[in-house]
């Protein structure tokens, strides 16, 4: 999608990642690009195994052998102003990460050193990890927990500069600051969940990615901490990338939504142009895997059949096995994402039914690709 320069923070630019493996290669993250801008709320989507902690781990350079980042750049574009409170953390963390580089020209994540990583983590992106509520120290309260990360990356903060930027802290996100002396065990599962969101917001980073967060919570304080993530990333303009199969939690938090398919961003767009106009046929066939709590009733379908061994993909669409609208290019050709001509929130789809060289008449309807997908369900359940 087309941005003002100001407007960019990340711009990721063709990233590769496979696993090593004895019997060939995961081609896990396969020429993935897109671009995210300040505040933005991006949802990863997609089937298990699809890539997508994978490309964000790379993002953020957390991979390890056998993961391999075998091309591509991540180029970071920090905001020139800064915080008061953290000005001079941000200044001396900022100088390190640029290295001399202008901050226009972007700083490509993918060449930081081990030492500029430092400097690059908690300051500028955190991360919340999957199971992030077992990530707490059981053996440390909440408050050591959130003074730890001030006094190892602000030294020149004071202790009660910090303990007071820890209460800040909790009242944020919704904790009494009496808390700060609680240890994890003393607080329910939201409230933990709370912490690690205080934790990740403790050096106001520009970026956080969060790594289905909250699939160990129950239905209703996982909308709670939902709302309490959109609230924060919308007050300090953070910029987010939020990974889950659930999209139907994507729907509701999510600013722009991409829906990955083995390896691959095969739809990019908006939540709301997504839930109103999925393009891609897998796209589709997500959205109608599960019920939404908003809008008109959708027949369910689901779809049939399993992501392919990213060892050996098919040739072509990858998802063309699958696919109940699959035709002759679709198994001959990759589809590149591009944007849909007509589209001006710059929707972009990876799939042959939108290219006119190979389908002059322009792509099926919602009603086609519904029917098609009942045929496909009626033709599995009849094997
Ligand atoms: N250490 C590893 N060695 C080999 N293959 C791996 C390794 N880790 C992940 N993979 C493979 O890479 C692909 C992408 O995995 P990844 O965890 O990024 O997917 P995901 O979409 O985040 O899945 P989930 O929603 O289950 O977390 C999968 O096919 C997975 O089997």
């Amino acid at each position: 999608m087309a941005l003002k320069k100001e407007q960019l923070l990340l711009k990721v630019n063709s990233i590769n990642v496979d696993y090593e493996a004895a019997n060939g290669a995961v081609h896990a993250v396969n020429n993935i690009s897109f671009s995210l801008r300040r505040g933005e709320i991006l949802g990863l989507a997609g089937e298990s195994g699809c890539g997508k902690s994978t490309l964000a781990y790379a993002i953020a350079r957390l991979l390890r052998p056998p993961a391999m980042i075998t091309s591509g750049e991540v180029l970071y574009y920090p905001s020139a102003e800064h915080d008061n409170d953290y000005q001079t953390v941000r200044k001396s963390s900022l100088s390190k990460v640029q290295n001399g580089h202008a901050i226009e020209d972007g700083i490509d994540i993918l060449k930081l050193s081990p030492a500029q990583l430092r400097a690059f983590r908690w300051n500028e992106l955190s991360i919340v990890f999957q199971s992030a509520m077992n990530a707490l120290n059981p053996v440390l309260s909440i408050g050591t927990q959130i003074t730890d990360v001030l006094k190892t990356h602000c030294p020149e903060m004071s202790q009660d500069a910090r303990t007071q930027r820890a209460k800040e802290l909790l009242h944020l996100v919704g904790i009494a600051p009496d808390r700060l002396r609680s240890y994890p065990h003393e607080l329910s599962g939201g409230m933990r969940q709370r912490a690690i969101i205080a934790i990740a917001l403790a050096l106001k980073p520009e970026l956080i990615i969060m790594d289905e967060p909250t699939t160990a919570l129950d239905v209703v304080v996982q909308r709670e901490i939902l709302q309490l993530i959109s609230e924060l990333c919308k007050e300090f303009n953070t910029s987010l990338i939020f990974i889950t199969h659930d999209l139907s939690l994507l729907l509701e938090l999510a600013d722009t939504i991409a829906i990955m398919y083995a390896g691959n961003i095969i739809e990019h767009t908006t939540s709301s142009e997504l839930y109103r106009n999925p393009r891609h046929p897998y796209s589709y066939g997500l959205l109608n895997s599960f019920p939404t709590l908003h809008g008109p009733r959708r027949k369910m379908s689901g779809i049939p059949g399993t992501p392919p061994d990213l060892r050996k993909p098919p040739t072509g669409c990858t998802f063309n096995p699958r696919c109940p609208l699959a035709f002759g290019p679709c198994t001959a050709h990759v589809p590149q994402l591009i944007p849909l001509p007509s589209r001006a929130e710059g929707q972009e789809v990876a799939c042959h039914l939108y290219d006119r060289r190979f389908r002059p008449e322009g792509p099926p309807t919602a009603a086609e690709v519904m029917a098609r997908y009942e045929l496909l369900a009626e033709g599995s359940r009849s094997r």
